[in-house]
């Protein structure tokens, strides 16, 4: 039991190492394309499955409430919350379309998707993407293991290396975290 929470502490410190190394030319860069959006008056939008419906959530959090400092709200939204929209577009048209119809209602060229996905493979995370290309949004991944499909519709796909999904999920909302300080800071 020991054994086993002091590897996962391990594990968690190495993936955070790697991930510093490799990862951060490509999280500036989502940082700067997220507070360009915001400057000129675009919103945020945020979607994943499981853990990473959460990150999304908590991260739309941030911007609407607030991080660090006492700032004016700003425009996130994950789509992850309406249970009607989530069940009525799930029931109508398939899970595979909850969030590219919500893309499809809710989008603006200029507006930034954030998918969210540790395999980089949800179909309904890669087509509300590939959709949101299409009406000229910037489009973010949170991936890990080899970026999976996010690596074709994300600019920057940001691919945390490690296989393990708890590990990668665990960067994901350290990165959320990162750039909501990168936010924070152009106020
Ligand atoms: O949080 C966890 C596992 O840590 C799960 O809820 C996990 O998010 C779900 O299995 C997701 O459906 C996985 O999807 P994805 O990350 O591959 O897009
Ligand atoms: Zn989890």
């Amino acid at each position: 039991m020991q054994d086993q929470i002091k590897n996962l502490f391990v594990e968690h410190l190495e993936v955070a190492k790697q991930s510093a190394e490799k990862l951060e030319d490509k999280i500036a860069q989502a940082c700067k394309i997220i507070t360009d959006c915001i400057k000129s008056g675009n919103k945020v939008l945020l979607f994943g499955n499981g853990g990473s419906a959460g990150d999304a959530q908590h991260i739309a959090a941030e911007f609407t409430g607030r991080f660090f400092k006492e700032r004016k709200s700003l425009p996130a939204i994950a789509l992850t919350t309406d249970t009607s929209a989530l069940t009525a577009i799930g029931n109508d048209y398939g899970f595979e379309r909850v969030f590219e119809r919500q893309v499809e209602g809710l989008a603006n060229a200029g507006d930034v998707l954030i998918g969210i996905s540790t395999s980089g493979n949800s179909e309904n995370v890669i087509r509300a993407l590939k959709l949101g290309k299409t009406i000229g949004c910037h489009t973010i991944g949170l991936s890990g293991r080899d970026g999976g499909e996010m690596n074709e519709y994300c600019s920057p796909n940001i691919v945390v290396p490690s296989p393990v999904t708890a590990r990668i999920q665990e960067m994901h909302i350290l990165i959320g975290h990162i750039i909501c300080s990168e936010v924070d800071a152009i106020y």
